[in-house]
């Protein structure tokens, strides 16, 4: 790992208010669903998963799926491996897929086309955060928490070499020298 400090991006409590303000357009936006199926992306997403669905008021389920792209590395491999796929069926449900960044895109276009195969009611996207700049492959996103300049950042889920996902906030990684 080369030297480098941490220096915040988004302060922990400006993280929560958004978590609890998409959790209330969620809420809205599927009033009278009998199950809505919270896809969460190991690893990164689950700090966020676990938070936004405290905020969604509806009979809500969760499962996971694992694909991993960067390994180690701080730039995409662009082979994305699906290492877990979900425990339960998805068809005629509806389905949102919860992500913590989305970067080259490479990652969610992916699963969003598997998971789109099986026939859900509806699908759609939440992640958190959204780097722009760095996109390759074009994704529908149907809600963003925060969209942010190309940094690498960790934090809330995210890592550095697996480290720094439990930090409470959002920071940008700072090469030293
Ligand atoms: O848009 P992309 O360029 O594909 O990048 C975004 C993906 O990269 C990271 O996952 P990673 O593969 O590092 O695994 P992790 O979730 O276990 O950290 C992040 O959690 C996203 O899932
Ligand atoms: N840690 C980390 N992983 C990523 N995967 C895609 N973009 C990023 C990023 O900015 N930081
Ligand atoms: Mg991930």
């Amino acid at each position: 790992m080369m030297k480098h400090r941490i220096d915040v991006m988004i302060p922990e409590d400006e993280l929560q208010a958004k978590v609890a303000e998409l959790g209330r357009q969620i809420t809205e936006h599927y009033q009278g669903t009998s199950e809505l199926v919270l896809i969460g992306l190991l690893r990164g997403s689950c700090l966020f998963l676990a938070d936004l669905s405290r905020h969604i008021d509806l009979p809500v389920s969760l499962d996971f799926m694992t694909a991993s792209s960067y390994g180690n590395s701080t730039t995409s491999s662009r082979e994305v491996r699906v290492l877990k796929d979900l425990d339960d069926e998805i068809k005629g449900k509806d389905v949102l897929i919860v992500e913590d960044i989305i970067d080259s895109g490479f990652t969610l276009s992916k699963i969003r086309d598997i998971i789109s195969l099986r026939e859900p009611k509806s699908l759609a996207i939440c992640t958190l955060l959204n780097k722009p700049a760095r996109r390759e492959v074009q994704v529908p996103v149907e809600w963003t928490g925060f969209t942010i300049p190309d940094e690498f950042v960790v934090g809330y889920g995210i890592d550095y070499a697996q480290l720094y996902r439990n930090l409470r906030f959002i920071g940008k990684v700072i090469p030293l020298e």
